[in-house]
């Protein structure tokens, strides 16, 4: 994919200035920088979420995002939160439910499962979409060490297993380094990524 972006305003407040970024098929990157330096705001220009920009973006057919609340349909059980928005076989999602932890688990509702659970559902429905980039936006934060590391491992297999590229928005370093994401540093001054 790539985003030429000349700017990005709310309203009249410029929040992104001319920046290009460019990942290869396949590449692992992520977006380090501080809170408020516009990397959500990046991420869903990516997505497809906010064509409200300056700039031409180029990406291909299937992205997956994958956001801090899981954003689970809450009136459906855990096998067609995975098969409904994605348009993936029973099977598919159950051997991908199965490789998050969540086998015996796909006649749940989302409240009825925990939030490292929910995380994981979340995990398992992007991968169902057979996604060409996966969008992550702080996927692992306010979970525990061990939830958090755990589903840094799972996300790692899947991606080896399915070779899509990520775009990682993270505050943290080490998660861009567990996934072999190459980082990309938001400043406040004009970029050229990739
Ligand atoms: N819908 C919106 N309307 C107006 N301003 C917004 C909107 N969304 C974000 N902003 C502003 O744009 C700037 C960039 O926000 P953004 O969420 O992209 O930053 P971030 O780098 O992801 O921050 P954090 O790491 O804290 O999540 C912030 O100043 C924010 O207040």
């Amino acid at each position: 994919m790539r985003l030429d972006l000349r700017s990005k305003s709310f309203g009249t407040r410029p929040v992104l200035g001319a920046l290009v970024l460019d990942v290869a098929a396949g590449e692992r990157v992520a977006l380090l920088g501080p809170s408020g330096i516009g990397k959500t705001t990046l991420a869903r220009i990516v997505a497809g979420l906010d064509r409200d920009f300056e700039g031409v973006l180029e990406v291909p057919e299937r992205l997956a995002m994958v956001f801090q609340e899981p954003t689970l349909l809450p009136w459906r059980t855990a096998l067609l939160n995975v098969t409904l928005p994605t348009g993936a076989d029973r099977e598919t999602a159950r051997r991908l439910m199965a490789e998050v932890g969540l086998a015996g688990r796909e006649e749940a509702y989302p409240r009825q499962l925990s939030l490292g659970q929910q995380r994981r559902l979340g995990l398992a429905r992007a991968f169902a979409a057979q996604p060409q980039i996966l969008l992550m936006d702080e996927p692992f934060a306010s979970l525990d060490a061990t939830t958090a590391a755990r589903m840094l491992d799972l996300t790692a297999r899947l991606l080896d297993d399915s070779g899509a590229g990520l775009i990682l928005v993270t505050h943290d370093p080490a998660e861009a380094a567990r996934l072999g994401a190459r980082p990309l540093m938001l400043s406040g001054s004009p970029a050229q990524l990739g």
